[in-house]
């Protein structure tokens, strides 16, 4: 199976209709920070205008997932005029996006609610996913090296259940290379043995140095890589954080890497190309790519969402969908399911 094989490509007149539709809904509300109801109203009614067939294709990933935990959008429109590939990592102001802006909110509105999180790129609902000087090696997206296999946020107890990416621009020489692995894929290539340990809550992943780049490093509480249906397990993997707790949770996590890497399926997207990722049925990362710094290089945004957004009320302000900080959610005891000592 391909990513061709869970893809829909809009119609340049699909393209056209939304992109109008996007652009209205985006001025009704243009000043106003994307993290208030009425923006993410405003792109609720903007859903309207997505094509039944994009709708429908997004409404049966919510529900049932699909066998790459993948969904490919093709002709997603994006604004006609770009501004430079933000240097510093972040845009601004979303208004000199509107278009993109917009018709992301507008197809996250049909995966669920969208979540974003104080700790990373400073609490906002669309990020910039840019390559920023200086942080070349860095496991995070600010990086260029290959970025190891992830769930996304895998040790937050509110981690995003979809996340999407949106290209606006290719990296020049189109190396970097979106990947996604998924559990539907490896399962019947593990071992009875590998699947048992990796059951097991053997293992821990590290916060994220965009959660903790000043303090030590925290933990997640012991969690298992897999969790739920026999048949149809979801996945909880990150092979740069994870640390197996046990010699046999390191065997079985090698295991299941070596399968997750011989499933890959992956795309360099293009700009209007948006992937889609169940991030509890697969992991993703990206391959290695050149910065210029320039303003021409690699640019995808990134937006997250959560099927049920009331679990995180206690860990969000009121009115906001944006989740406090990690650190003062363990300390005031918020979060049962962290635990904040350092793994021995
Ligand atoms: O740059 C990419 O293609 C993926 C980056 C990534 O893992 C992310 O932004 O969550
Ligand atoms: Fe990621």
């Amino acid at each position: 199976m391909e990513l061709a094989d869970v893809s829909v490509r809009l119609t340049t007149e699909q393209t056209e209709s939304l992109r109008e539709a996007c652009a209205g809904a985006a001025g009704k509300v243009t000043g106003q920070p994307l993290d208030r109801e009425a923006v993410l109203a405003a792109a609720r009614g903007a859903a309207r205008a997505l094509p039944d067939r994009l709708i429908e294709a997004l409404g049966s990933f919510r529900v049932a997932g699909n066998p790459l935990g993948t969904l490919v959008v093709e002709g997603v429109p994006t604004d006609a005029v770009l501004p430079p590939t933000p240097a510093g990592g972040d845009l601004d102001d979303w208004s000199a996006l509107p278009v993109a802006t917009m018709v992301q909110l507008a197809i996250c509105a049909e995966l669920g609610d969208v979540i974003g999180y104080a700790d990373e790129k400073q609490g906002r609902l669309v990020q910039d996913v840019v390559p920023v000087a200086g942080a070349e090696t860095r496991q995070e997206n600010s990086g260029t090296v290959w970025l190891e296999l992830h769930t996304e946020n895998g040790f937050h107890p509110y981690k995003p259940d979809h996340l999407t990416l949106l290209c606006l621009r290719s990296d020049p020489a189109a190396e970097g290379r979106t990947v996604t692995g998924a559990v539907r894929q490896v399962l019947p290539r593990l071992s009875a043995e590998c699947v048992q340990r990796l059951r097991r809550p053997d293992f821990r992943i590290r916060h994220s140095s965009s959660f903790s780049a000043t303090q030590p490093a925290r933990w997640s509480a012991p969690l298992a890589v897999l969790t739920g249906p026999a048949g149809d397990p979801e996945l909880t993997a990150d092979f740069h954080a994870m640390r197996p707790l046990t010699a046999a949770a390191a065997e079985a996590l090698a295991e299941l890497r070596a399968a997750i890497e011989d499933a890959l399926v992956g795309t360099v997207l293009l700009p209007g190309t948006m992937i889609i990722v169940d991030n509890r049925a697969a992991v993703h990362g990206r391959t290695a790519f050149t910065a210029r710094h320039d303003g021409t290089d690699r640019w995808l945004r990134r937006c997250f969402t959560v099927a049920d957004l009331r679990r995180s009320r206690g860990a969000r302000p009121t009115g906001s969908r944006v989740c406090l900080p990690l650190h003062d959610l363990a300390d005031a005891g918020s979060a049962p399911a962290l635990a904040s000592a350092a793994a021995a």
